[in-house]
């Protein structure tokens, strides 16, 4: 079966929005994807694959046992891009998610497989076969959709919608004060900051600078009809430890898993962020997909910068001004950047999602 729900809950496949969710899983990644394969208002096409949260390969392994715990082994998982565009070897965030992204629970190997197709071959097959129907959830660093606008030059125009969890918008980031994680190399990453890779990153002329702020910066000047959920919008909801209790009380189909996830994810938070609880960011950027009008949004050039101390600083053009002389914003299509949020209309719509039996 290839969709999510039945199709007794008054659905027909023809009227649920087609989706391919990129995802880095990762314990927020895992909740919003459980949440997606609960909804019937979308039908899951596959899941690519990406590093970020874990490696790629970890992120493979448990994109397949996520689609097994959902019901849905035969979901398509196609494998992502092991490395950074040009900057080599990502750097993983197991301090957030724990060595296997899952929160160290080290859950027993899937029985399903990766199919062969890679990630950007998957998304550019699957955009081509169903133009202008499919929608792509973006949860991790955007190295696969860049490749993906690399290897089909129609592939923007032939997306439906790009859903981003990405950047920070007049915000601080979460990789270091500059930047948010999926559009930083996270090279940037405190101790993880070797000098020699700084060195490198200062010679503008160095063919191996191109990277994961440059993929996004692809991704957001590429024309697709993209909305862009930062983290300056996602950290206004918070799971308190409350709520996370409420949850493990409750039905809710996958909720005791997911609570024994989020103990690493939420001692993460105590220690880095001093909240008592988890952001929901990849839940969050899922209901801006099937609820955008809990969001209001702001329609602007967004340029990923790729130098410098603030590598991976997102910047929206408002369009307060009228440019006199041309500027790197200039000349490109567009995005909607999300500015306002009812945080309690989607705290409550995570939660119900997330207590249905
Ligand atoms: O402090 C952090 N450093 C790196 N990654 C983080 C941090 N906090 C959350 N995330 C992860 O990065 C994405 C949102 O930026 C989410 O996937 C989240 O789990």
């Amino acid at each position: 079966m290839s969709i999510s729900g039945s199709l007794t809950d008054g659905l027909e496949a023809k009227n649920r929005e087609k989706i391919i969710i990129d995802t880095d899983p990762g314990i927020d990644d895992s909740m919003a994807i459980l949440m997606a394969f609960q909804t019937p208002e979308v039908e899951i096409l596959g899941l690519t694959t990406i590093f970020g949260n874990a490696t790629t390969k970890a992120a493979t392994r448990n994109a397949l046992i996520l689609c097994e715990t959902a019901g849905y082994p035969d979901i398509p998982v196609a494998e992502g891009s092991l490395e950074t565009l040009k900057r080599g070897e990502p750097h993983i965030a197991d301090f957030v998610h724990g060595s296997d992204g899952l929160g160290n629970l080290f859950l027993p190997s899937p029985n399903s497989k990766k199919i062969e197709k890679c990630a950007s071959e998957f998304l550019v097959d699957k955009i081509s076969e169903y133009p202008g129907e499919v929608s792509i959830l973006a949860l991790g660093p955007l190295t696969n959709l860049a490749l993906a606008v690399k290897r089909d030059s129609n592939f923007a125009s032939k997306v439906k919608r790009v859903v981003i969890l990405g950047g920070s918008f007049f915000a601080l980031g979460n990789a270091n004060p500059a930047a948010e994680a999926n559009v930083c190399d996270r090279l940037s990453l405190g101790l993880r900051f070797h000098r020699n890779q700084y060195i490198d990153s200062l010679n503008i002329d160095n063919v191996h600078i191109y990277g994961d702020p440059e993929a996004a910066d692809i991704v957001f000047t590429s024309g697709a009809n993209i909305d862009v959920v930062g983290i300056n919008i996602t950290t206004q909801i918070k799971m308190t430890d409350a709520d996370l209790d409420e949850l493990r009380q409750s039905e809710g189909k996958h909720a005791k898993l997911l609570c024994d996830m989020c103990k690493f994810y939420r001692d993460f938070h105590v220690k880095s962020e001093g909240v008592y609880g988890v952001f929901p960011h990849d839940p969050v950027t899922f209901v801006a997909l099937v609820r955008p009008d809990l969001f209001t949004y702001k329609k602007g050039v967004v340029r990923v910068e790729t130098q410098g101390i603030c590598v991976g600083h997102t910047l929206l053009d408002q369009g307060l001004k009228k440019w006199n002389t041309s500027n790197p914003w200039t000349e490109f299509s567009p995005v909607s950047v999300a500015w306002t949020v009812d945080v309690d209309e989607v705290l409550n719509y995570i939660k119900k999602m997330l207590m249905q039996p």
